[in-house]
């Protein structure tokens, strides 16, 4: 399934809807820092993400340290945001949700 980049002005408007990410300047990705008590619940986070990785046949690029996660959300076939990024994004936040340290 191929995905339409989305126009800043659509993105910002899904950008209201989304607490906690942020749009980085080039508006090609959004990212969210999230942090838990500790390793085990940040590792619970990633493998709940992964399933819906796969299921969405979306990747997020994320970087782990400890308790820590910073995630960053992007479309790659596309060069920039798709509908694919907000779904992501909804599904890590029903991940971390409950898990938050
Ligand atoms: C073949 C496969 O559908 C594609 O490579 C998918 C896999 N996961 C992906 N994840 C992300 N973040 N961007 C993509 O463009 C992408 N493409």
């Amino acid at each position: 399934m191929k995905y339409d980049k989305l126009e800043v002005t659509a993105i910002e408007e899904k950008m209201t809807g989304l607490d906690g990410w942020t749009l980085t300047g080039d508006a090609k990705s959004i990212t969210r820092s999230f942090k838990f008590a500790n390793f085990r619940e940040a590792f619970g986070f990633m493998t709940e993400s992964a399933l819906a990785a796969e299921k969405f046949d979306h990747h997020p690029e994320w970087f782990n340290v400890y308790s820590k996660v910073d995630v960053t959300l992007t479309t790659h076939d596309a060069g920039g945001l798709t509908e694919q990024d907000f779904r992501m994004a909804k599904a890590m936040d029903k991940a971390a949700a409950g898990r938050i340290g």
